[in-house]
């Protein structure tokens, strides 16, 4: 199974195409007006044009209730939802049957107690998204640029495909992978130069590192 590598937060046609140039496998596009990513609907639709299917589009989104996932499935009509909020089994259920895209449940872990949540999630969502707990006092849920103890996943028994997240740069990203095997790497503040601001050569490396590593771990 390929390495699947997301850039996440990508709001200007210019590293967007790096991103897509560069080969990454999902692009992220934040709905989260506290997120120094966030993005409007047209700046969605318009970055979602020029993916032109090089990519999978993720719009994330933050316990969004049905008329923001309508605009944005109206926008960008995204390949797969990721919720990254404290949305319920319940929840995840509701918005696959309602706009019929794929779902990306975000998992906060700090401790192994974390985990407690995965199999009922893992009963409904199409892929996990495993991402460092944010601190109390956090304006928002993910994007933070901290890294949680990858050794919390190292006996992982899940059947669903998941990723890894929190902190991940082109220097740590083959330790995450050959710590957690996961299937696939997500990164945001690791390939920026200030928050929201993303750095083509950041991307670049980052993908670069993440292929290399995945070279290795199929000798
Ligand atoms: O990126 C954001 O600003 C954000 C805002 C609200 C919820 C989630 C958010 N990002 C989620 C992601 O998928 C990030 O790529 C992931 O948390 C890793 O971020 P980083 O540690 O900055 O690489």
């Amino acid at each position: 199974m390929s390495l699947l590598v997301k850039i996440c937060g990508l709001s200007t046609r210019e590293t967007l195409e790096t991103a897509l140039e560069a080969g990454a496998d999902m692009v992220g596009f934040v709905f989260f007006p506290p997120s120094p990513r966030h993005l409007s609907l047209e700046a969605g639709r318009d970055l979602g044009r020029q993916v032109k299917r090089r990519a999978l589009t993720v719009a994330l989104t933050v316990d969004a209730d049905d008329a923001t996932l309508d605009n944005i499935m109206d926008a960008l009509s995204p390949d797969i939802f990721q919720l990254h909020g404290k949305e319920s089994v319940a929840r995840l259920r509701d918005i696959k049957q309602k706009f019929g895209r794929p779902v990306m449940k975000a998992v906060p872990v700090a401790t192994a107690s974390d985990l407690a949540v995965l199999p009922g999630y893992a009963a409904v969502a199409d892929r996990i998204l495993f991402d460092a707990r944010a601190p109390k006092d956090a304006t928002r849920p993910g994007g933070l640029g901290e890294p949680f103890d990858w050794h919390l996943l190292e006996n992982l028994d899940l059947k669903l495909p998941y990723m890894v997240s929190g902190g991940l740069d082109a220097g740590n990203v083959a330790e995450a992978l050959r710590v957690t095997g996961a299937g696939g790497v997500d990164v945001s503040s690791g390939v920026e130069s200030a928050p929201g601001v993303k750095a083509p050569e950041l991307i670049k490396a980052f993908i670069r590192a993440a292929r290399a590593s995945q070279e290795l771990s199929v000798r």
